[in-house]
């Protein structure tokens, strides 16, 4: 599909699904390598990463590997209220665990900073970032990220996990908001 229509709003192509499988699969890569000897425990921040969670898991060699969720919200719409809702807690004991954070999308970075600063309280032995898509320009709250399968530029997107209002989280491919239709 080149085109999608989600509640009000026009989407179009930006990134194809055989792209973003074979970015994941160089991240997949990258970590079975760097964290070989780790028995990470790979935290996926549900809903959006629940896509790249089962894509990339997939992919993982690492003998001991565990898998937790927890769940997070900040977005209405197209952009974040600034407040960070913790909805689901993860009941793993984190102390000394080497986490592997898995999420859709670093775009402020809000969340990822609310999540690192609450993680370290629990007093793991590392924590890793790894995310699908990445927004440079678009972060505010500096992070250092692990692992990112693609970068984009500032535009809202949906597809892969990733959903306005809900909708548009089922499509393996990421479509962009149109610019030609949409004010
Ligand atoms: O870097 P930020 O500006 O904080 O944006 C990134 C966050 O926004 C999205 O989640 P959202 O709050 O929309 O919840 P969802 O995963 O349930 O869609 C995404 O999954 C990240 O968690
Ligand atoms: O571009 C985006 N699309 C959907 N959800 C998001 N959450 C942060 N950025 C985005």
């Amino acid at each position: 599909m080149k085109k999608v229509k989600l509640h009000d709003k026009e989407f179009e192509l930006l990134i194809d699904a055989a792209t973003i499988d074979q970015a994941i699969a160089k991240v997949a890569n990258e970590i079975n390598k760097d964290l070989k000897d780790t028995k990470p425990l790979f935290l996926s921040i549900l809903n959006g990463s629940f896509m790249f969670t089962s894509d990339l898991l997939k992919q993982i060699t690492i003998p001991g590997t565990e898998i937790c969720f927890m769940r997070i919200a900040s977005y209405e719409g197209t952009s974040s209220t600034g407040k960070i809702k913790e909805l689901i807690g993860c009941n793993v004991n984190l102390t000394d665990r080497t986490i592997v954070i898995l999420e859709d999308m670093i775009d402020s970075g809000r969340s990822m900073t609310y999540l690192i600063d609450y993680l370290k309280g629990k007093n793991p032995k590392a924590i890793k970032v790894a995310t699908m898509f990445y927004k440079p320009k678009a972060l505010t709250h500096p992070v250092t990220v692990d692992y990112c399968a693609l970068e984009l530029e500032n535009d809202f997107v949906v597809g892969r996990g990733l959903d306005y209002d809900g909708l548009g989280r089922n499509y393996p491919d990421l479509y962009i908001l149109s610019t030609a239709t949409n004010e």
